[in-house]
Protein backbone atom coordinates (compact mmCIF):
# COMPACT_ATOMS: atom_id res chain seq x y z
CA UNK A 1 0.00 0.00 0.00
CA UNK A 2 1.34 3.16 -0.77
CA UNK A 3 0.22 6.05 1.01
CA UNK A 4 -0.74 9.21 -0.64
CA UNK A 5 0.23 12.74 0.82
CA UNK A 6 -1.33 16.28 1.09
CA UNK A 7 0.68 18.78 -0.07
CA UNK A 8 1.59 19.61 3.88
CA UNK A 9 2.80 16.10 4.75
CA UNK A 10 4.92 15.92 1.47
CA UNK A 11 7.10 19.24 3.19
CA UNK A 12 6.21 17.35 6.55
CA UNK A 13 8.29 14.14 4.64
CA UNK A 14 10.76 16.45 2.84
CA UNK A 15 11.98 17.99 5.69
CA UNK A 16 12.28 14.88 8.08
CA UNK A 17 14.42 13.14 4.97
CA UNK A 18 16.30 16.01 4.71
CA UNK A 19 17.30 16.38 8.80
CA UNK A 20 17.31 12.18 9.34
CA UNK A 21 18.88 10.82 6.20
CA UNK A 22 20.46 13.13 6.58
CA UNK A 23 21.02 14.83 2.61
CA UNK A 24 21.45 18.72 1.69
CA UNK A 25 17.93 20.21 0.64
CA UNK A 26 19.92 21.06 -2.40
CA UNK A 27 21.42 17.44 -2.84
CA UNK A 28 17.53 16.10 -2.40
CA UNK A 29 16.45 18.68 -5.10
CA UNK A 30 19.66 17.58 -6.96
CA UNK A 31 18.09 13.86 -6.65
CA UNK A 32 14.99 15.07 -7.63
CA UNK A 33 15.64 16.58 -11.07
CA UNK A 34 17.99 13.68 -11.86
CA UNK A 35 15.50 11.39 -11.77
CA UNK A 36 13.02 14.02 -13.15
CA UNK A 37 15.67 13.51 -16.39
CA UNK A 38 15.50 9.80 -16.38
CA UNK A 39 12.04 9.43 -17.69
CA UNK A 40 11.92 12.50 -19.72
CA UNK A 41 15.44 11.53 -21.70
CA UNK A 42 13.29 7.95 -22.63
CA UNK A 43 10.63 10.04 -23.78
CA UNK A 44 12.26 12.75 -25.54
CA UNK A 45 15.60 11.17 -26.80
CA UNK A 46 15.74 13.65 -29.91
CA UNK A 47 18.61 15.51 -28.41
CA UNK A 48 17.84 18.36 -31.19
CA UNK A 49 14.60 18.76 -30.13
CA UNK A 50 13.82 22.55 -28.82
CA UNK A 51 13.12 22.35 -25.48
CA UNK A 52 11.76 26.11 -23.32
CA UNK A 53 11.98 25.63 -19.42
CA UNK A 54 9.74 28.19 -17.85
CA UNK A 55 11.01 28.24 -13.95
CA UNK A 56 9.02 30.16 -10.67
CA UNK A 57 11.48 31.48 -7.84
CA UNK A 58 10.63 28.39 -5.68
CA UNK A 59 11.59 24.63 -5.52
CA UNK A 60 10.05 24.07 -8.43
CA UNK A 61 11.91 26.47 -9.96
CA UNK A 62 14.98 25.25 -8.95
CA UNK A 63 14.18 21.98 -10.00
CA UNK A 64 13.40 23.41 -13.45
CA UNK A 65 17.32 25.09 -13.05
CA UNK A 66 18.74 21.74 -12.48
CA UNK A 67 16.91 19.99 -14.80
CA UNK A 68 18.00 22.21 -18.10
CA UNK A 69 21.71 21.82 -16.57
CA UNK A 70 21.27 17.99 -16.73
CA UNK A 71 19.39 18.42 -19.88
CA UNK A 72 22.81 20.45 -21.11
CA UNK A 73 24.59 17.92 -20.12
CA UNK A 74 23.07 15.01 -22.01
CA UNK A 75 23.98 16.86 -24.92
CA UNK A 76 20.18 19.12 -25.96
CA UNK A 77 21.39 21.86 -27.63
CA UNK A 78 18.26 24.14 -28.12
CA UNK A 79 17.33 24.44 -24.72
CA UNK A 80 15.92 28.33 -23.34
CA UNK A 81 15.48 29.02 -20.18
CA UNK A 82 12.58 31.41 -19.00
CA UNK A 83 12.75 32.79 -15.37
CA UNK A 84 9.21 33.81 -14.39
CA UNK A 85 10.10 36.81 -11.98
CA UNK A 86 6.84 37.05 -10.57
CA UNK A 87 7.32 36.73 -6.89
CA UNK A 88 9.76 38.98 -4.34
CA UNK A 89 11.12 36.11 -2.88
CA UNK A 90 13.26 33.39 -4.37
CA UNK A 91 14.38 30.19 -2.22
CA UNK A 92 18.17 29.48 -1.33
CA UNK A 93 18.10 26.35 -3.71
CA UNK A 94 16.92 28.27 -6.42
CA UNK A 95 19.37 30.75 -6.17
CA UNK A 96 22.22 28.18 -6.27
CA UNK A 97 20.70 26.41 -8.97
CA UNK A 98 20.63 29.64 -10.78
CA UNK A 99 24.55 30.28 -10.43
CA UNK A 100 25.04 26.75 -11.99
CA UNK A 101 23.06 27.12 -14.53
CA UNK A 102 24.70 30.37 -15.25
CA UNK A 103 28.35 28.82 -15.12
CA UNK A 104 26.68 26.80 -18.62
CA UNK A 105 25.75 28.28 -22.10
CA UNK A 106 22.32 27.69 -21.99
CA UNK A 107 20.26 30.57 -22.63
CA UNK A 108 18.35 32.55 -19.73
CA UNK A 109 15.68 34.95 -20.49
CA UNK A 110 13.67 36.54 -17.60
CA UNK A 111 10.06 37.57 -17.81
CA UNK A 112 8.86 40.81 -15.39
CA UNK A 113 5.60 41.06 -14.31
CA UNK A 114 3.59 42.49 -16.33
CA UNK A 115 6.14 41.92 -19.52
CA UNK A 116 4.60 40.60 -22.79
CA UNK A 117 5.57 37.33 -23.93
CA UNK A 118 7.59 36.62 -26.40
CA UNK A 119 6.96 34.07 -29.58
CA UNK A 120 7.51 30.56 -28.60
CA UNK A 121 8.86 28.30 -31.24
CA UNK A 122 10.12 25.04 -28.87
CA UNK A 123 8.00 21.85 -29.42
CA UNK A 124 8.58 20.96 -25.94
CA UNK A 125 7.82 22.91 -22.90
CA UNK A 126 8.67 21.73 -19.22
CA UNK A 127 6.62 23.20 -16.69
CA UNK A 128 8.57 24.23 -13.61
CA UNK A 129 6.87 27.41 -12.46
CA UNK A 130 4.62 26.28 -9.91
CA UNK A 131 4.68 23.11 -7.82
CA UNK A 132 3.70 21.69 -4.53
CA UNK A 133 4.12 25.24 -2.92
CA UNK A 134 0.95 26.60 -4.82
CA UNK A 135 -0.91 28.11 -2.24
CA UNK A 136 -4.11 30.28 -4.16
CA UNK A 137 -5.43 30.02 -7.45
CA UNK A 138 -3.45 31.22 -10.33
CA UNK A 139 -3.85 35.27 -10.96
CA UNK A 140 -1.95 38.03 -12.79
CA UNK A 141 0.98 37.36 -14.65
CA UNK A 142 0.69 33.41 -13.71
CA UNK A 143 -2.51 33.19 -15.27
CA UNK A 144 -1.84 35.39 -18.08
CA UNK A 145 1.45 32.92 -18.99
CA UNK A 146 -0.43 29.80 -17.51
CA UNK A 147 -3.10 30.91 -20.22
CA UNK A 148 -0.73 31.62 -23.27
CA UNK A 149 1.14 28.47 -22.71
CA UNK A 150 -2.03 26.57 -23.30
CA UNK A 151 -2.65 27.80 -26.33
CA UNK A 152 0.54 27.16 -28.06
CA UNK A 153 0.80 23.47 -29.59
CA UNK A 154 3.67 22.53 -27.86
CA UNK A 155 3.82 19.31 -25.34
CA UNK A 156 3.83 20.20 -21.77
CA UNK A 157 6.15 17.97 -19.31
CA UNK A 158 4.95 19.66 -15.66
CA UNK A 159 7.81 19.36 -12.93
CA UNK A 160 6.00 17.30 -10.19
CA UNK A 161 2.51 19.21 -10.63
CA UNK A 162 1.00 21.17 -13.20
CA UNK A 163 1.28 24.56 -12.37
CA UNK A 164 -2.28 26.23 -11.08
CA UNK A 165 -3.01 22.54 -10.39
CA UNK A 166 -3.72 21.77 -6.49
CA UNK A 167 -2.53 18.77 -5.31
CA UNK A 168 -5.24 17.86 -2.67
CA UNK A 169 -8.32 20.00 -1.94
CA UNK A 170 -11.01 21.26 -3.71
CA UNK A 171 -10.75 21.45 -7.58
CA UNK A 172 -12.70 24.31 -8.57
CA UNK A 173 -14.67 24.64 -12.08
CA UNK A 174 -12.85 27.62 -13.19
CA UNK A 175 -9.57 26.59 -12.55
CA UNK A 176 -6.62 27.47 -14.79
CA UNK A 177 -3.56 25.23 -14.52
CA UNK A 178 -1.56 23.62 -17.56
CA UNK A 179 -2.51 21.14 -19.35
CA UNK A 180 0.34 18.46 -19.24
CA UNK A 181 1.09 15.66 -21.65
CA UNK A 182 2.98 14.17 -18.88
CA UNK A 183 3.46 15.01 -15.31
CA UNK A 184 6.57 13.77 -13.87
CA UNK A 185 6.15 13.69 -10.21
CA UNK A 186 7.93 13.24 -7.20
CA UNK A 187 7.89 10.26 -5.16
CA UNK A 188 4.11 9.38 -5.34
CA UNK A 189 1.58 10.37 -7.27
CA UNK A 190 -0.69 13.09 -5.86
CA UNK A 191 -3.65 12.95 -4.50
CA UNK A 192 -5.61 15.04 -6.68
CA UNK A 193 -4.11 13.44 -9.88
CA UNK A 194 -6.30 10.29 -8.77
CA UNK A 195 -9.81 12.38 -9.50
CA UNK A 196 -11.92 12.91 -12.79
CA UNK A 197 -10.68 16.73 -12.41
CA UNK A 198 -7.40 15.93 -13.89
CA UNK A 199 -8.64 14.83 -16.18
CA UNK A 200 -8.38 18.10 -18.34
CA UNK A 201 -5.05 18.87 -16.84
CA UNK A 202 -2.90 15.81 -16.63
CA UNK A 203 -3.15 13.30 -19.96
CA UNK A 204 -0.41 10.86 -17.79
CA UNK A 205 1.81 10.77 -14.96
CA UNK A 206 4.53 9.06 -13.99
CA UNK A 207 5.68 9.01 -10.36
CA UNK A 208 9.58 8.90 -9.54
CA UNK A 209 11.56 7.87 -6.50
CA UNK A 210 13.41 10.27 -4.85
CA UNK A 211 14.10 8.88 -1.60
CA UNK A 212 11.62 9.89 1.12
CA UNK A 213 11.60 8.03 3.95
CA UNK A 214 9.18 5.56 3.70
CA UNK A 215 9.01 4.66 7.48
CA UNK A 216 8.29 8.51 8.01
CA UNK A 217 5.77 8.43 5.21
CA UNK A 218 3.63 5.24 6.75
CA UNK A 219 4.28 7.21 10.13
CA UNK A 220 1.57 9.69 9.00
CA UNK A 221 -0.96 7.20 8.89
CA UNK A 222 -2.63 9.07 5.61
CA UNK A 223 -6.35 8.20 5.20
CA UNK A 224 -5.57 7.99 1.30
CA UNK A 225 -3.67 5.11 0.22
CA UNK A 226 -2.88 3.99 -2.76
CA UNK A 227 -3.56 -0.18 -3.66
CA UNK A 228 -0.48 -2.44 -5.23
CA UNK A 229 -0.17 -5.40 -6.78
CA UNK A 230 1.56 -7.23 -4.23
CA UNK A 231 -1.30 -5.90 -1.25
CA UNK A 232 -3.24 -8.09 -3.37
CA UNK A 233 -1.03 -10.79 -4.31
CA UNK A 234 -0.70 -11.15 -0.14
CA UNK A 235 -4.73 -11.29 0.18
CA UNK A 236 -5.87 -14.15 -2.57
CA UNK A 237 -5.35 -17.40 -2.06
CA UNK A 238 -5.14 -20.41 -4.25
CA UNK A 239 -8.42 -23.24 -3.65
CA UNK A 240 -6.60 -26.09 -1.67
CA UNK A 241 -6.48 -29.81 -2.11
CA UNK A 242 -8.99 -31.77 -0.78
CA UNK A 243 -11.75 -28.95 -1.01
CA UNK A 244 -14.81 -29.06 -2.32
CA UNK A 245 -17.82 -27.05 -3.66
CA UNK A 246 -19.52 -26.42 0.15
CA UNK A 247 -15.51 -24.93 1.00
CA UNK A 248 -16.01 -21.93 -1.22
CA UNK A 249 -19.45 -21.06 -0.23
CA UNK A 250 -22.97 -20.55 -1.57
CA UNK A 251 -23.59 -16.75 -2.77
CA UNK A 252 -27.09 -15.38 -3.75
CA UNK A 253 -27.55 -12.65 -6.17
CA UNK A 254 -31.25 -11.08 -6.22
CA UNK A 255 -31.21 -9.01 -9.10
CA UNK A 256 -32.85 -8.36 -13.01
CA UNK A 257 -36.52 -7.55 -13.33
CA UNK A 258 -38.11 -8.47 -16.69
CA UNK A 259 -36.53 -5.98 -19.30
CA UNK A 260 -32.99 -6.07 -17.33
CA UNK A 261 -32.56 -9.82 -16.95
CA UNK A 262 -29.04 -9.15 -18.33
CA UNK A 263 -27.97 -7.21 -15.02
CA UNK A 264 -28.47 -10.54 -12.99
CA UNK A 265 -27.06 -12.64 -15.78
CA UNK A 266 -23.67 -10.83 -15.68
CA UNK A 267 -24.14 -10.35 -11.74
CA UNK A 268 -24.42 -14.28 -11.61
CA UNK A 269 -21.65 -14.28 -14.27
CA UNK A 270 -19.28 -12.47 -12.22
CA UNK A 271 -19.89 -14.53 -9.06
CA UNK A 272 -19.75 -17.85 -10.42
CA UNK A 273 -16.41 -17.44 -12.31
CA UNK A 274 -14.77 -15.05 -9.64
CA UNK A 275 -15.24 -19.12 -7.85
CA UNK A 276 -18.26 -19.15 -5.49
CA UNK A 277 -18.77 -22.43 -4.58
CA UNK A 278 -22.42 -22.58 -5.44
CA UNK A 279 -24.48 -19.42 -6.80
CA UNK A 280 -28.29 -18.93 -6.79
CA UNK A 281 -29.58 -15.99 -8.46
CA UNK A 282 -32.93 -14.70 -7.52
CA UNK A 283 -34.71 -14.07 -10.11
CA UNK A 284 -38.51 -12.82 -11.91
CA UNK A 285 -39.80 -16.63 -13.58
CA UNK A 286 -39.44 -14.85 -17.05
CA UNK A 287 -35.89 -14.68 -16.73
CA UNK A 288 -35.42 -18.48 -16.20
CA UNK A 289 -35.25 -19.88 -19.53
CA UNK A 290 -31.97 -16.90 -19.96
CA UNK A 291 -30.66 -17.99 -17.26
CA UNK A 292 -30.40 -21.46 -17.78
CA UNK A 293 -29.04 -21.25 -21.49
CA UNK A 294 -26.17 -18.63 -20.85
CA UNK A 295 -25.11 -20.35 -17.32
CA UNK A 296 -26.23 -23.32 -16.54
CA UNK A 297 -24.10 -23.79 -13.47
CA UNK A 298 -26.25 -21.14 -11.19
CA UNK A 299 -29.20 -22.47 -9.46
CA UNK A 300 -32.70 -20.61 -9.62
CA UNK A 301 -34.57 -19.18 -6.94
CA UNK A 302 -37.78 -17.33 -9.32
CA UNK A 303 -39.89 -14.62 -7.76
CA UNK A 304 -43.09 -13.91 -8.77
CA UNK A 305 -44.62 -10.28 -8.56
CA UNK A 306 -45.18 -9.14 -5.21
CA UNK A 307 -44.90 -12.28 -3.78
CA UNK A 308 -41.69 -12.73 -1.45
CA UNK A 309 -39.06 -15.10 -2.34
CA UNK A 310 -39.21 -18.47 -0.16
CA UNK A 311 -34.89 -17.40 1.01
CA UNK A 312 -33.38 -20.21 2.98
CA UNK A 313 -31.48 -17.43 4.65
CA UNK A 314 -29.05 -19.83 6.74
CA UNK A 315 -28.01 -21.49 3.18
CA UNK A 316 -26.31 -18.46 1.84
CA UNK A 317 -23.01 -17.12 2.71
CA UNK A 318 -23.06 -13.87 0.94
CA UNK A 319 -26.50 -12.44 -0.58
CA UNK A 320 -25.94 -8.99 -3.43
CA UNK A 321 -29.04 -7.17 -3.93
CA UNK A 322 -29.74 -4.19 -6.78
CA UNK A 323 -28.54 -5.14 -10.10
CA UNK A 324 -31.30 -4.59 -12.80
CA UNK A 325 -33.99 -5.28 -9.71
CA UNK A 326 -35.90 -2.22 -10.42
CA UNK A 327 -37.24 0.85 -7.98
CA UNK A 328 -40.92 -0.14 -7.99
CA UNK A 329 -42.74 -1.42 -4.50
CA UNK A 330 -41.83 -4.78 -5.26
CA UNK A 331 -38.13 -4.43 -5.10
CA UNK A 332 -38.65 -2.15 -2.21
CA UNK A 333 -40.79 -4.57 -0.47
CA UNK A 334 -37.87 -7.28 -1.26
CA UNK A 335 -35.01 -4.79 -0.29
CA UNK A 336 -36.58 -4.14 2.96
CA UNK A 337 -37.29 -7.77 3.97
CA UNK A 338 -33.34 -8.91 2.33
CA UNK A 339 -32.27 -6.42 4.90
CA UNK A 340 -34.36 -7.32 7.81
CA UNK A 341 -33.86 -10.88 7.80
CA UNK A 342 -30.76 -11.78 6.33
CA UNK A 343 -28.66 -10.77 9.21
CA UNK A 344 -24.99 -10.47 7.64
CA UNK A 345 -23.36 -7.62 5.55
CA UNK A 346 -24.63 -7.46 2.25
CA UNK A 347 -23.37 -6.23 -1.03
CA UNK A 348 -25.46 -3.52 -3.09
CA UNK A 349 -25.70 -1.95 -5.73
CA UNK A 350 -27.42 0.06 -8.81
CA UNK A 351 -31.59 -0.19 -7.94
CA UNK A 352 -30.66 -1.43 -4.54
CA UNK A 353 -28.83 1.68 -3.58
CA UNK A 354 -31.12 3.89 -6.07
CA UNK A 355 -34.14 2.30 -3.12
CA UNK A 356 -31.98 3.21 -0.37
CA UNK A 357 -31.82 6.46 -1.54
CA UNK A 358 -35.59 7.11 -1.28
CA UNK A 359 -36.36 4.86 1.70
CA UNK A 360 -34.00 6.57 4.41
CA UNK A 361 -35.50 4.38 6.97
CA UNK A 362 -34.22 0.95 5.17
CA UNK A 363 -30.73 2.36 6.34
CA UNK A 364 -31.79 1.83 9.89
CA UNK A 365 -31.72 -1.98 9.04
CA UNK A 366 -28.06 -1.78 6.97
CA UNK A 367 -25.88 -4.64 8.53
CA UNK A 368 -22.98 -3.40 9.43
CA UNK A 369 -20.03 -4.07 7.31
CA UNK A 370 -22.16 -4.20 4.42
CA UNK A 371 -20.68 -3.03 0.74
CA UNK A 372 -22.49 -0.48 -1.06
CA UNK A 373 -20.87 -0.16 -4.64
CA UNK A 374 -22.38 3.36 -6.12
CA UNK A 375 -21.05 5.06 -9.35
CA UNK A 376 -20.81 8.95 -9.17
CA UNK A 377 -24.48 9.47 -9.57
CA UNK A 378 -25.79 6.68 -7.41
CA UNK A 379 -23.29 8.01 -4.54
CA UNK A 380 -24.85 11.46 -5.39
CA UNK A 381 -28.37 9.98 -4.96
CA UNK A 382 -27.68 8.92 -1.48
CA UNK A 383 -25.54 11.36 -0.34
CA UNK A 384 -26.33 14.51 -1.78
CA UNK A 385 -25.34 16.66 -4.72
CA UNK A 386 -21.83 17.20 -4.73
CA UNK A 387 -19.87 20.10 -6.70
CA UNK A 388 -16.61 18.46 -6.66
CA UNK A 389 -14.68 15.03 -6.37
CA UNK A 390 -13.09 16.40 -3.32
CA UNK A 391 -16.18 17.00 -1.25
CA UNK A 392 -17.28 13.43 -2.21
CA UNK A 393 -14.38 12.02 -1.16
CA UNK A 394 -15.01 13.45 2.37
CA UNK A 395 -18.68 12.70 2.15
CA UNK A 396 -17.95 9.08 1.64
CA UNK A 397 -15.52 8.98 4.02
CA UNK A 398 -17.65 9.98 6.94
CA UNK A 399 -20.50 8.23 5.87
CA UNK A 400 -18.42 4.77 5.92
CA UNK A 401 -17.55 5.82 9.49
CA UNK A 402 -20.60 6.89 10.50
CA UNK A 403 -22.62 3.37 9.53
CA UNK A 404 -19.49 1.05 9.62
CA UNK A 405 -19.58 0.51 5.80
CA UNK A 406 -17.60 0.13 2.82
CA UNK A 407 -18.69 2.09 0.23
CA UNK A 408 -16.51 1.76 -3.10
CA UNK A 409 -17.21 4.70 -5.41
CA UNK A 410 -16.66 3.29 -8.67
CA UNK A 411 -14.40 5.35 -11.35
CA UNK A 412 -11.43 5.21 -13.71
CA UNK A 413 -9.37 4.65 -10.10
CA UNK A 414 -12.47 3.17 -7.55
CA UNK A 415 -12.24 4.21 -4.13
CA UNK A 416 -12.84 2.36 -1.32
CA UNK A 417 -13.98 4.06 2.15
CA UNK A 418 -14.16 1.84 5.17
CA UNK A 419 -15.61 1.90 8.87
CA UNK A 420 -11.82 3.42 9.54
CA UNK A 421 -11.75 5.77 7.67
CA UNK A 422 -8.96 4.95 4.89
CA UNK A 423 -9.48 5.48 1.50
CA UNK A 424 -7.82 2.99 -1.00
CA UNK A 425 -7.71 4.00 -4.74
CA UNK A 426 -7.85 1.28 -6.89
CA UNK A 427 -4.81 1.36 -9.54
CA UNK A 428 -6.25 -0.67 -12.55
CA UNK A 429 -9.26 -0.64 -15.42
CA UNK A 430 -9.22 1.44 -18.02
CA UNK A 431 -11.75 3.73 -20.48
CA UNK A 432 -12.26 -0.08 -22.38
CA UNK A 433 -14.36 -1.34 -19.51
CA UNK A 434 -17.24 1.95 -19.02
CA UNK A 435 -19.89 -0.55 -20.74
CA UNK A 436 -22.93 -0.92 -18.89
CA UNK A 437 -23.09 -4.15 -17.35
CA UNK A 438 -19.88 -3.93 -15.65
CA UNK A 439 -20.44 -2.91 -12.31
CA UNK A 440 -22.78 -5.77 -12.50
CA UNK A 441 -19.90 -7.75 -12.86
CA UNK A 442 -18.01 -6.54 -9.92
CA UNK A 443 -21.05 -6.80 -7.83
CA UNK A 444 -20.81 -10.30 -8.45
CA UNK A 445 -17.42 -10.72 -7.81
CA UNK A 446 -16.94 -8.56 -4.65
CA UNK A 447 -20.09 -11.49 -3.20
CA UNK A 448 -18.38 -14.03 -4.39
CA UNK A 449 -15.07 -12.80 -2.17
CA UNK A 450 -17.67 -12.41 0.65
CA UNK A 451 -18.90 -16.11 0.05
CA UNK A 452 -15.13 -17.90 -0.19
CA UNK A 453 -14.49 -16.31 3.33
CA UNK A 454 -12.56 -13.38 2.77
CA UNK A 455 -13.36 -10.23 4.99
CA UNK A 456 -15.74 -7.68 3.39
CA UNK A 457 -11.90 -5.23 3.25
CA UNK A 458 -10.34 -8.16 1.22
CA UNK A 459 -13.35 -8.56 -1.05
CA UNK A 460 -13.25 -4.87 -1.69
CA UNK A 461 -9.60 -3.73 -2.49
CA UNK A 462 -8.99 -7.47 -4.01
CA UNK A 463 -11.94 -7.46 -6.05
CA UNK A 464 -12.25 -3.82 -7.34
CA UNK A 465 -8.44 -4.73 -8.09
CA UNK A 466 -9.17 -8.13 -10.00
CA UNK A 467 -11.78 -6.55 -11.93
CA UNK A 468 -9.88 -3.86 -13.20
CA UNK A 469 -6.52 -6.11 -13.83
CA UNK A 470 -8.92 -8.39 -15.89
CA UNK A 471 -10.17 -5.52 -18.18
CA UNK A 472 -6.20 -4.52 -18.23
CA UNK A 473 -5.30 -7.69 -19.43
CA UNK A 474 -8.18 -7.96 -22.37
CA UNK A 475 -7.99 -4.06 -23.32
CA UNK A 476 -4.53 -3.73 -23.39
CA UNK A 477 -2.68 -5.81 -25.15
CA UNK A 478 -4.73 -5.98 -28.00
CA UNK A 479 -5.50 -2.31 -27.90
CA UNK A 480 -9.30 -3.36 -27.60
CA UNK A 481 -11.60 -0.06 -27.30
CA UNK A 482 -14.38 -1.98 -25.73
CA UNK A 483 -14.41 -5.11 -23.08
CA UNK A 484 -17.95 -6.35 -23.18
CA UNK A 485 -18.92 -7.49 -19.34
CA UNK A 486 -19.14 -11.00 -20.17
CA UNK A 487 -16.08 -11.55 -21.87
CA UNK A 488 -14.67 -9.93 -18.28
CA UNK A 489 -16.38 -12.08 -16.38
CA UNK A 490 -14.86 -15.21 -18.60
CA UNK A 491 -11.31 -13.92 -17.81
CA UNK A 492 -11.61 -13.75 -14.22
CA UNK A 493 -10.11 -16.84 -13.45
CA UNK A 494 -7.27 -16.45 -15.43
CA UNK A 495 -6.46 -12.80 -13.65
CA UNK A 496 -7.07 -14.84 -9.98
CA UNK A 497 -4.42 -17.26 -10.87
CA UNK A 498 -1.69 -15.10 -12.13
CA UNK A 499 -2.28 -13.10 -9.00
CA UNK A 500 -2.01 -16.22 -6.88
CA UNK A 501 1.11 -17.98 -8.89
N1 LIG B 1 11.05 20.54 -0.37
C1 LIG B 1 11.89 19.66 -0.91
O1 LIG B 1 12.74 19.16 -0.26
C2 LIG B 1 11.77 19.30 -2.34
C3 LIG B 1 10.96 20.07 -3.16
N2 LIG B 1 10.92 19.86 -4.47
C4 LIG B 1 10.22 20.77 -5.35
O2 LIG B 1 9.72 21.87 -4.66
C5 LIG B 1 8.38 22.15 -5.03
C6 LIG B 1 7.73 22.93 -3.95
O3 LIG B 1 8.51 24.09 -3.81
P1 LIG B 1 8.08 25.37 -2.99
O4 LIG B 1 7.52 24.92 -1.70
O5 LIG B 1 9.24 26.28 -2.99
O6 LIG B 1 6.89 25.96 -3.81
P2 LIG B 1 6.66 26.29 -5.37
O7 LIG B 1 7.94 26.29 -6.11
O8 LIG B 1 5.57 25.41 -5.83
O9 LIG B 1 6.08 27.77 -5.29
C7 LIG B 1 6.93 28.83 -4.94
C8 LIG B 1 6.23 29.90 -4.18
O10 LIG B 1 5.29 30.55 -5.02
C9 LIG B 1 4.33 31.20 -4.22
N3 LIG B 1 2.99 30.93 -4.75
C10 LIG B 1 2.19 29.90 -4.45
N4 LIG B 1 1.04 29.99 -5.12
C11 LIG B 1 1.10 31.10 -5.87
C12 LIG B 1 0.21 31.72 -6.78
N5 LIG B 1 -0.98 31.22 -7.05
N6 LIG B 1 0.60 32.85 -7.37
C13 LIG B 1 1.82 33.36 -7.12
N7 LIG B 1 2.70 32.84 -6.25
C14 LIG B 1 2.36 31.70 -5.65
C15 LIG B 1 4.46 30.67 -2.83
O11 LIG B 1 4.98 31.64 -1.99
C16 LIG B 1 5.38 29.46 -3.00
O12 LIG B 1 6.15 29.17 -1.89
C17 LIG B 1 7.82 20.79 -5.34
O13 LIG B 1 6.68 20.84 -6.15
C18 LIG B 1 9.00 20.14 -6.02
O14 LIG B 1 9.01 20.49 -7.39
C19 LIG B 1 11.86 18.93 -5.06
O15 LIG B 1 13.02 19.67 -5.33
C20 LIG B 1 12.15 17.77 -4.17
C21 LIG B 1 12.57 18.18 -2.83
N1 LIG C 1 -12.50 4.60 -17.58
C1 LIG C 1 -12.53 3.59 -16.68
N2 LIG C 1 -11.40 3.20 -16.06
C2 LIG C 1 -11.44 2.21 -15.15
N3 LIG C 1 -12.55 1.53 -14.81
C3 LIG C 1 -13.69 1.87 -15.40
C4 LIG C 1 -13.75 2.91 -16.37
N4 LIG C 1 -15.03 3.02 -16.76
C5 LIG C 1 -15.74 2.10 -16.08
N5 LIG C 1 -14.94 1.39 -15.27
C6 LIG C 1 -15.35 0.36 -14.31
O1 LIG C 1 -16.50 -0.31 -14.80
C7 LIG C 1 -17.51 -0.41 -13.79
C8 LIG C 1 -18.75 0.36 -14.23
O2 LIG C 1 -19.72 0.27 -13.23
P1 LIG C 1 -21.18 0.91 -13.36
O3 LIG C 1 -21.06 2.34 -13.74
O4 LIG C 1 -21.93 0.56 -12.15
O5 LIG C 1 -21.73 0.11 -14.60
P2 LIG C 1 -23.14 -0.61 -14.81
O6 LIG C 1 -24.11 -0.01 -13.84
O7 LIG C 1 -23.49 -0.29 -16.20
O8 LIG C 1 -22.89 -2.05 -14.58
C9 LIG C 1 -16.88 0.13 -12.52
O9 LIG C 1 -16.31 -0.91 -11.77
C10 LIG C 1 -15.78 1.06 -13.02
O10 LIG C 1 -14.73 1.18 -12.12
K1 LIG D 1 5.12 22.64 -12.24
Amino acid sequence: MLPLLTSAQIREADAFTIASEPVASIDLMERAARAFVGWFINHFPDRNEEVSIYCGMGNNGGDGLAIARMLHEHGYSHLKLIIARYNDKSSADFIINLQRIQATAVPVVQLNKGEDFSPESSTIIIDALLGSGLNKALDGDFKRLVEHLNNLSSTVVAVDIPTGFFADGEIHQNTVAIRAELVITFQQAKINFLLPEAAEFIRCWQAVNIGISESFTRSLNSPYQFIEEQDIKRVVKPRGRFSNKGTYGHSLIIAGAAKTMGAALLCAAGCVYAGSGLTTACIPLSGLTALNSYLPEIMALTRDGDILPDIDWARYKAIAIGPGLGTGADACELLAFVLSNFGKPLVIDADGINLLANRYELWESLTEGSILTPHMKEFDRLFGDHHNWWARLQTARQQAIKRKIYIVLKNDYTITATPQGKLYFNSTGNAAMATGGMGDVLTGLLTSLIAQGYTAEEACLAGIYIHGKAGDELALPNRMNVVLPGRLAQQLPLTMAKLMA
